[in-house]
């Protein structure tokens, strides 16, 4: 029933190679569970689908990543950070991992784990649009979060809640192993970034986005404007020559459509409003990756099978899948 999507994109030399990097980490906070996400996604069929309904040439090496190796076992707190030298392992890792399918022109499709991975992902695109096309991309981050903490600001020391503000630059560190591996082309311009579905967002992040100008959209805008003309703002705000890295957390979703999630919020998407943001960020023609982080199967476990459903849901949508 499914048509192969036919939107041409723009910045992929192989719009029909997918690059899939399975992350089993949950070191970015605190809640065990979020690691076996990309195990439970793949065997609900996720890839199986991509590849038979959607006609894409998945490239994956049929491996969920835990970076046993990579993680040092002495790896006390730092500037408050739980967790510190293991996140930045293995996100180092993991942005060579995503570089090497960017590089060539795939898109990279990664399964967390839970957000703290997107200093892997994000990195490791940003690194390959630079090197390949010579422009800085976009990153459109869906959430109830906005996860721009530096260590300074964040209550929880999480770095699932710091991950943009190490992207931005906004924090920084200079310790070779605490994210002092990040170069000049892992980081993204804080104009070019963009949040929707926001709606627990910390004093000192909020001060941040203020200070910095950097666009969000919170569920107050959605209510107002509608889910359309939101997205329509957010893609505006890009503009429409810009490659676009989106990095979807399940918690933006509604708790009715995603329960099984670490920091789940109320008042969030519907599951028809994310999927409409993956449809709409497809059609553009612009995207080169997608991130799908935070479903964690061992929370609420009545709604883990339904939670693991709407994932698969946005990452079919955001690949031009429910497009006639
Ligand atoms: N990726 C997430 N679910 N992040 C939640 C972050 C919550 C809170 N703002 C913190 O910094 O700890
Ligand atoms: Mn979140
Ligand atoms: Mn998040």
């Amino acid at each position: 029933m499914t048509q192969p999507s036919t939107i041409t994109s723009r910045f992929l030399s192989h719009p029909n190679q997918l690059g899939v990097v399975a992350v089993g980490f949950n070191g970015g906070q605190c809640k065990k569970g979020v690691e076996a996400a990309p195990m439970a996604l793949i065997e609900s069929g996720l890839l199986t689908q991509l590849s038979d309904d959607l006609d894409y040439e998945v490239h994956h090496d049929n491996t969920v990543h835990y970076y046993e190796n990579d993680i040092p076992t002495e790896d006390p707190d730092h500037r408050g950070m739980k967790k510190p030298r293991a996140v930045s392992a293995v996100t180092e890792k993991l942005s060579s991992q995503v570089y090497n399918y960017a590089k060539d022109g795939k898109f990279v499709l990664t399964l967390g784990g839970d957000h703290s991975i997107a200093i892997g992902t994000v990195s490791g695109t940003a690194k390959a649009i630079r090197e390949r096309l010579g422009r800085e991309m976009a990153v459109i981050w869906v959430d109830a979060h906005a996860d721009i903490n530096v260590p300074e600001t964040s209550d929880s020391g999480n770095i699932h809640g710091m991950p943009m503000a190490f992207l931005t630059r906004l924090a920084r560190e200079e310790k070779k192993d605490i994210f002092g591996w990040m170069q000049d082309e892992h980081i993204v311009n804080t104009q070019k970034l963009v949040y929707i579905g926001l709606r627990d967002v910390d004093r000192g992040e909020k001060k941040l986005l203020r200070e910095n100008g950097i666009k969000a959209f919170s569920m107050h805008d959605i209510d107002r404007h509608g889910i359309g003309r939101v997205v329509e703002m957010a893609l505006a705000h890009i503009g429409s020559d810009t490659p676009i890295h989106l990095s979807f957390d399940v918690d933006a979703l509604d708790p009715q459509w995603a329960p099984s999630t670490g920091t789940p919020v109320r008042g969030g998407l519907t599951l028809r409003e994310g999927d409409f943001i993956c449809e709409a960020v497809h059609e553009t023609g612009n995207l080169i990756a997608m991130d799908l982080v935070e479903v964690n199967p061992s929370l609420e476990t009545k709604g883990a099978s339904e939670t693991i459903r709407a994932g698969c849901s946005l990452v079919r949508s955001a690949l031009g899948d429910t497009l006639l």
